[in-house]
Parts: C-alpha cells; sequence; structure tokens
C-alpha cells in the first residue's frame, strides 16, 4: 500500500503553491508540517483528487489515481479545513446521507454511525442539528464522516484545530490503532499532535518538501542547536535580539529561563536540551517564532 505524490505542482496564475513535491507515504500516521500558505491544503486536495495538478501525478499502488477514478473515491476518507455542512441536518441525518453517497448499504451505514457516535462522543448529540454544535463538536462531525468508508487512505487537514486537550488525546489514540495498516495524512499547525501521533512527517516551505523523515531523523538536525539558560529579566530583550527565544518561564527574583534555539551557545552558563519538533519547526519557520511563556 503506497501513495506516491511525483512531481506534483499547481500554479494559480501568477501564484505557484506547490512547487514540484514528491513524497511516497506509506502505511502509518504522516505528519504534514508547515507555516501558513505552505501549500498544504493545495497538496492534500491533489492527493485526494479533488484538484488536478499542473504537473505531476499521483499514484495509488502504482496506478494514477484518475485512471483509478470512483475506485479511489471509494477508499479514500477527507477531511477539508473548512468543513462545510447542510445547516439543516442533524448529525445523524448528515452522517447517513455521507455513507449513502459513499455507497454504503443502509445495514451497514446503521452500525457503522453508531460505532463512529460512540467513539467520537457524539451520541447524545445524535439528534441534534449540526449548527448548534460546539467548534469541537463539528471537528469530530467532520472527522467521522471521513472514516464511515473505512478508507485506505485518510487525509485529513487540520483535523486537531477545535478540539480540546481531552478530544486531542482520544483523537490520537484513535488514529493511530487505525493507521496501523492504512495510509493516514495529516496537516496541523499544532506540532505536539504531530509528535504523539505521526510516525513520519514531511516539512513543507513555499510549495517544497523540504524535509521528511520519522521525527526521530527530523531532530537530528536540531542536535545541538537547543539551549536553556537562566538570566535576569531586564536582560530577556537583548537576548531577544541575538538568538530565536521560543520560551520563557519566569522564575524567582526577577530571573526568568529562556530555550533558544542557536547553531552554539550564545548566553553564558547555557544547557544543552534534548530536541522537540516544535524547535525544528521553529527553527525552519522563524516568523511564526512567538517567544511563548512556557516550560523553559
Ligand atoms: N485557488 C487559489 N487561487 C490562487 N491562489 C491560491 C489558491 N489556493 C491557494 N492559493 C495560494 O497558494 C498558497 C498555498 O495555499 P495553501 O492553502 O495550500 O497553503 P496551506 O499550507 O494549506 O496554508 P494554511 O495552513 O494557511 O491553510 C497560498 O499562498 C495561497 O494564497
Amino acid at each position: 500500500m503506497e501513495l506516491c505524490i511525483e512531481n506534483l505542482t499547481k500554479q494559480f496564475k501568477d501564484k505557484r503553491a506547490v512547487d514540484h513535491a514528491s513524497l511516497t507515504i506509506t502505511p502509518g500516521v504522516w505528519g504534514l508540517l508547515g507555516a501558513n500558505g505552505a501549500g498544504k491544503t493545495t497538496l492534500m486536495r491533489m492527493a485526494a483528487g479533488l484538484m488536478t495538478p499542473t504537473e505531476g501525478t499521483v499514484k495509488y499502488d502504482g496506478v494514477p489515481i484518475d485512471v483509478l477514478g470512483k475506485g479511489y473515491r471509494d477508499i479514500f476518507g477527507y477531511l477539508p479545513q473548512e468543513f462545510g455542512f447542510y445547516p439543516e441536518f442533524t448529525v445523524y441525518d448528515y452522517l447517513d446521507y455521507v455513507a449513502a453517497l459513499k455507497g454504503l448499504s443502509r445495514k451497514d451505514a446503521k452500525g457503522k454511525i453508531d460505532r463512529l457516535l460512540e467513539t467520537f462522543s457524539l451520541a447524545d448529540v445524535r439528534r441534534k442539528k449540526i449548527t448548534k454544535l460546539s467548534g469541537g463538536m463539528k471537528r469530530r462531525v467532520g472527522i467521522a464522516q471521513a472514516l464511515l468508508n473505512d478508507p485506505e487512505v485518510l487525509i485529513l487537514d487540520e483535523p486537531t484545530s477545535g478540539l480540546d486537550p481531552g478530544e486531542r488525546v482520544r483523537f490520537r489514540n484513535l488514529l493511530s490503532e487505525f493507521a496501523a495498516d492504512r495510509i493516514v495524512l495529516i496537516s496541523t499547525h499544532i506540532v505536539s499532535d504531530v509528535e504523539y501521533i505521526a510516525s513520519r512527517n514531511a516539512v513543507m516551505k513555499e510549495g517544497r518538501i523540504i524535509a521528511q523523515g520519522t521525527t526521530d531523523e527530523l531532530l537530528w538536525e536540531m542536535e545541538g542547536k537547543v539551549w536553556s539558560a537562566l538570566i535576569e529579566e531586564r536582560d530577556l530583550h537583548r537576548y531577544e535580539q541575538k538568538v530565536r527565544v521560543v520560551s520563557i518561564r519566569n522564575e524567582e527574583r526577577g530571573a526568568v529561563s529562556i530555550r533558544y534555539l542557536a547553531d552554539a551557545p550564545a548566553v553564558p552558563d547555557s544547557r544543552p536540551k534534548e530536541p522537540r519538533l516544535e524547535d525544528l519547526y521553529l527553527w525552519l519557520f522563524p516568523q511564526e517564532h512567538t517567544g511563548g511563556k512556557e516550560g523553559a
């Protein structure tokens, strides 16, 4: 089982959203990381067969997906980033409708919907109109509809946005189980989600895949670049000009402990830290860097 993205390019008038991207996606969860506008959604839409590439092909087990046609649609599930619901549908009716579109028999649909409602803690709201649900619940309905046909290839664009921490953990566990013998590609801005779920990752920047590998392989690149140090709060601004501070924690007596990224220690008494995927992300996408007040 293999989804092969070969030299994929999408040109929108004067904007090249995806630029000769190649990636071979094998069973397991793959995280697709990248800043806003990196081209993730465009790549995913082409991989889902919903957008025609300007150049390049997507092949499933060696066969181009446009040749597979309906055969491909039958084995994939897709959760778009902007998920449009039919406002008048209840949760159950909506899932029933999608099941019919996906060609499930009524009997199979009922069993499957009941199981998914349980899995995503939606059983209590099955008769509620989707418009009346919270953002996190809507997201869960979106994920449930993508799973209705038990897809071999599951493509999820920002599935965890709007989920609370408990939902996020349940979702991760479910996905890890589900992905044992399937292909799952997820894009997310929540780097820690990818770190926990994904067995492999691909990083996109300006339409290109600039790195790929297991989390450990990617983190190799950050070895020797992540440091922590204790500084006086009044020196913080000065250091922020010098190094990329990724988190700050207030300590006692006007001291702050900082975690920062640099090729070599740049603050006295710095200690090396174990790199995390978020460090790599902030290294590759410095414009995303917030210097958030979290554990240093
Ligand atoms: N239909 C379109 N017409 C013109 N430009 C587009 C179109 N769709 C996307 N783009 C541009 O292509 C680039 C990549 O967009 P895309 O939505 O794929 O990025 P993304 O990585 O998914 O970003 P985000 O995380 O913000 O969703 C952006 O600069 C976007 O403005």
